[in-house]
C-alpha cells in the first residue's frame, strides 16, 4: 500500500510493502488514490515519494511475472498507466531515494520529474538477471535522460549503479546529506511553480545516436537503439512486445525461479529448531589460515579484501614465503585489473601477517584449516588448536573429501557456528549453502558423477572435445576435460591412490573395477605420460606452452585414448550428443535427488545455488535439479533406469527412491514441494 499524508504544501507517498516495497497490485492502485487525492487538493503544491523501511522500491513483485500472460497484461493500473499519470501531473512529483530503487521503482523515478538520493542508494534495471527487459519505458527513457551508451550499459549488465555514480550521469538531480525526507521537503520547496515540460522525458530526444551492430540482436539493446530510431510511442510499443515475448520464455522462468532459489537457499535451518532468523552470529574480528597453497591462499585474499586481518601459517619459511607471494601476486593483478586500488592492496598486505607457529593463533576469532587432504594431518592440527586456541574460537577445516565429523565438528556444530560462519560467508563475499557432512560433500559428489561419467564417455568412444563442445553448448562454462587440464590431473589422481591406499587396494593401468564399480583408469594414463594439464602443456588437450591457456584438440590423445582401450579390451563406438548430455547431466541429477533423500541438503534450490557458484551451472537454465524438474521427472527417471540396465556396475545409476516416487506422482509436484513427498506414502 502506499500511505498518503501532508506536510504543508507537499504530499508525500509513503510506499509501504515490505520486504522491499514491490510493486504489487495494492501499492500500484495506492499511488492512483494518492494522485488523485493530490491533484485535487489545493494546498498541495509538490509530491514526494518515498519509501517505509530498508528501501525506496525494488520493482515490480517478480512473482506476478509467474502469472498468465493475459493476467499480467491486464493487471490495472498498470506501471505505464501510473508513470503516465505522474508525467503528467501538474505538480512537481519528486522521488526520494534510499535503499534500491530497481526495475520498476527506477522506472518510476523516470517518470517523476526530480530524483533525490541518500549517498548509499543504488539504482538500476536488474530485469536481464530475470530474462526480460524494463518494460515500463525505462528502455524509451533512460536513453532519453543519459547517453545512450550508458543507458545500454546499465540496462543490459543488470548492474546497480551507486548514487555518485547516478548523479554523475545525471538520473539524480542530487544527493541528500542528512535526513531524506526533510531534504526532499526542502527541494520539492525550490520547485514549486518551475515550468515541468523540460523535466517531462517523453519529451526530449536521445542524447545521442548509437552506432552498434554487434549487439543489435538482443533485446535490450535493439530496444534502446529503437529510443533513437522510433518515436516514443512506437519505442514503447516494440518494447512492450520483447517484453512478452521474453517473459513467456524459458530462460527468463528459469531466472526468476534462480532469483528465490537464492533467497531461499539463505534460510538454513537445524533439526532442533534453531534458523537463520532466530540464532544470532558471533562478531569474528580477527582470522587465521593454516596452510599456503592454492586453497589457503585463495580464502586469505577473500578475507584480506573483505578487510579482515589473516595471521597465515605453514610449516616451513619456504612454504610460507611462497604463500606470501602467490597473496601479492593475486591481489597485485586485481590492482592491474582495476578490481582494486593501489592503496587498497597496500592495506590488505599490512593486514597480513605470516608465521610457521601455529601458536600465534592464540588470539584469533576463527581458524580456516586449509592444508593438504590427509586425515591424519588435519587430526593432528586440530589436536593442537584445541590446546593453542582461545575457547571461543571458531575452528573449521576446508575440506572436499574428507568426512567432517571424523575431523571437526559436523554433527555436533552449534547453531550459533552454523549462523556465524553463513554470516561470515556473507561479509566475505560468498553464497554460503549449510550441507550435512557426506562422502565429498553435495558438489563434489555430484559432479564427481558427471565427470566419471564423461571419462567413460571417452573410454567407449567419444574425444575429450567433442564431450566438453557439447557441455559447454548446453551452457557450462568449461566442459569436464579443460576442467580436468586447469586442476591438473595429477590432483584427481593422488586423491584416487589415497582412497584406494585407505582400503588397501593399488590402483593401476589395467584396473577396471574399485570396490565393485565400474572404474576408468585413463587419467592415470595420461599422469604416466607426464600430461598433467595446463601446467605441462598437454593433458586432455595441448596448449601453446606449459601453463597456456589455449585448449587445442590433440590428435596425439587419440591415440592414447584408443590404446589404453584396446589394451584393456574396451569397445569403442559412435556416442551421440543426446547421450553425452543425459549421461554427464542425469548421474549427477540422480545423486542429487539421493543427496535430498539422505537429508544432506534442507532443500532442492540448495543443489541448484551449488552448481551455479561452484561450477558455474547456467543461471538460465536454473540449475540441474529445477532443469530436471521442467525435463520431466518421468523422462529423468526412465532414462536413469534405462543407464542403469547398461552400466550395472557404476552406482550412481541406480535410480533414486525419491526420484522414483516423483515420477510416479499423477501431477508434476512443483520442485519447492519435492521435500513434502519424503514423508508422504506417495
Ligand atoms: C507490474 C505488473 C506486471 C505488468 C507487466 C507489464 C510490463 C512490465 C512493467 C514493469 C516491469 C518491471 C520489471 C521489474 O521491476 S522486475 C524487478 C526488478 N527488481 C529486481 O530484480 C530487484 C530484486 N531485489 C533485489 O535485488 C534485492 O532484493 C534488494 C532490493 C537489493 C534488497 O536486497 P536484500 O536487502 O539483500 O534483500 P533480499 O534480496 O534478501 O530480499 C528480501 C526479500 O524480498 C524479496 N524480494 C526482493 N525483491 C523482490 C521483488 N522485486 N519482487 C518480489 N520479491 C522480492 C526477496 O525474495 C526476499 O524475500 P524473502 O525474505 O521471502 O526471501
Amino acid at each position: 500500500m502506499v500511505d498518503y499524508r501532508k506536510e504543508g504544501l507537499v504530499a508525500i507517498f509513503e510506499v509501504n510493502n515490505p520486504p522491499v516495497n514491490s510493486l504489487s497490485k495494492n501499492v500500484r492502485q495506492g499511488f492512483v488514490d494518492g494522485l488523485s487525492k493530490a491533484t485535487n487538493d489545493p494546498e498541495v503544491k509538490a509530491v514526494i515519494i518515498i519509501g517505509k523501511g530498508r528501501t525506496f522500491i525494488a520493482g515490480a513483485n517478480i512473482k506476478d511475472f509467474g502469472k498468465p500472460m493475459e493476467e499480467l497484461m491486464s493487471s490495472s493500473p498498470s506501471l505505464i498507466d501510473i508513470g503516465n499519470m505522474l508525467e503528467e501531473s501538474e505538480k512537481p512529483i519528486i522521488c526520494a531515494i534510499h535503499g534500491a530503487g530497481l526495475g520498476g521503482g527506477l522506472e518510476l523515478c523516470l517518470f517523476s520529474h526530480y530524483r533525490l538520493a541518500v549517498k548509499s542508494a543504488r539504482v538500476g534495471f536488474p530485469e536481464v538477471n530475470l530474462g526480460i527487459l524494463p518494460a515500463a519505458a525505462g528502455t524509451q527513457r533512460l536513453p532519453r535522460l543519459v547517453d545512450i551508451t550508458v543507458a545500454m550499459d546499465i540496462i543490459s549488465s543488470g548492474r546497480h549503479v551507486a548514487a555518485p555514480e547516478a548523479l554523475k550521469y545525471g538520473i539524480l538531480d542530487q544527493i541528500v546529506e542528512g535526513d531524506l525526507l526533510k531534504e526532499s521537503i526542502k527541494f520539492a520547496h525550490s520547485v514549486i511553480g518551475k515550468p515541468l515540460e523540460p523535466r517531462r522525458l517523453r519529451n526530449l530526444a536521445c542524447k545521442s545516436i548509437l552506432y552498434c551492430i554487434s549487439v543489435i540482436h538482443q533485446f535490450c539493446l535493439k530496444s534502446v537503439r529503437n529510443a533513437a530510431d522510433l518515436s516514443y510511442e512506437a519505442g514503447l510499443m516494440m518494447e512492450n512486445t520483447y517484453f512478452k515475448y521474453l517473459i513467456t520464455g524459458f530462460q527468463s522462468f528459469a531466472l526468476r525461479y534462480s532469483f528465490f532459489a537464492e533467497r531461499t537457499a539463505r534460510k538454513w535451518q537445524l533439526p532442533s529448531g534453531a534458523n537463520a532468523a532466530n540464532t544470532k552470529p558471533l562478531n569474528v574480528q580477527t582470522t587465521g589460515i593454516i596452510g599456503a597453497g592454492t586453497m589457503g591462499t585463495g580464502i586469505a585474499v577473500s578475507l584480506l579484501r573483505a578487510g579482515y586481518p589473516v595471521i597465515l601459517v605453514e610449516q616451513n619459511q619456504e612454504f610460507l614465503d611462497k604463500g606470501v607471494d602467490m597473496i601479492r601476486n593475486i591481489l597485485k593483478d586485481g590492482v592491474s585489473r582495476r578490481l582494486m586500488t593501489e592503496d587498497r592492496m597496500k592495506q590488505c598486505l599490512k593486514a597480513l601477517k605470516a608465521s610457521v607457529d601455529l601458536k600465534h593463533l592464540a588470539n584469533v576469532d576463527l581458524v580456516i584449516e586449509a592444508v593438504y587432504e590427509n586425515i591424519s594431518l588435519k587430526q593432528e592440527i586440530f589436536k593442537k588448536l584445541d590446546y593453542i586456541c582461545k575457547p571461543s574460537a571458531l575452528l573449521c577445516s576446508n575440506t572436499s573429501s574428507i568426512d567432517i565429523d571424523m575431523n571437526v565438528y559436523g554433527k555436533e556444530t552449534s547453531a550459533e557456528t552454523v549462523a556465524t560462519i553463513m554470516d561470515f560467508g556473507k561479509k566475505i563475499g560468498k553464497v554460503s549453502i549449510l550441507v550435512k557432512s557426506c562422502h565429498l560433500f553435495v558438489a563434489n559428489r555430484m559432479h564427481g558423477c558427471f565427470q566419471t561419467e564423461a571419462k567413460f564417455i571417452l573410454e567407449e568412444g567419444a574425444l575429450p572435445d567433442e564431450v566438453d563442445r557439447i557441455l559447454e553448448d548446453f551452457g557450462m562454462p568449461m566442459g569436464p576435460f579443460k576442467v580436468s587440464d586447469l586442476a591438473g590431473i595429477d590432483i584427481s589422481c593422488r586423491i584416487q591412490h589415497e582412497v584406494a591406499k585407505q582400503h588397501d587396494i593399488e590402483l593401476t593401468l589395467q584396473t577396471r573395477f574399485f570396490r565393485g564399480e565400474r572404474y576408468s583408469s585413463l587419467s592415470n594414463r595420461l599422469y604416466e605420460l607426464g600430461r598433467l594439464g595446463r601446467k605441462t602443456g598437454k593433458g586432455w588437450y595441448r596448449y601453446e606452452k606449459p601453463g597456456g591457456k589455449n585448449a587445442i584438440p590433440d590428435n596425439d590423445i587419440k591415440d592414447v585414448i584408443r590404446i589404453h582401450c584396446k589394451e584393456l579390451g574396451i569397445e569403442q563406438r559412435q556416442i551421440s550428443t543426446q547421450e553425452i548430455l543425459e549421461r554427464c547431466l542425469y548421474s549427477a541429477i540422480n545423486e542429487g535427488f539421493k543427496i535430498i533423500e539422505e537429508g544432506v541438503v534442507d532443500k532442492p534450490e540448495d543443489i541448484d545455488v551449488i552448481w551455479w557458484y561452484g561450477f558455474g551451472f547456467p543461471r538460465y537454465m536454473g540449475g540441474p535439479m529445477f532443469y530436471a524438474s521442467q525435463t520431466g521427472l518421468k523422462k529423468v527417471y526412465d532414462r536413469v533406469c534405462y543407464y542403469h540396465k547398461n552400466f550395472p556396475y557404476s552406482s550412481h545409476w541406480v535410480p533414486s527412491d525419491l526420484l522414483r516416487r516423483l515420477s510416479t506422482a499423477p501431477n508434476p509436484v512443483p520442485i519447492t514441494q519435492w521435500k513434502t513427498v519424503l514423508h508422504s506414502k506417495l
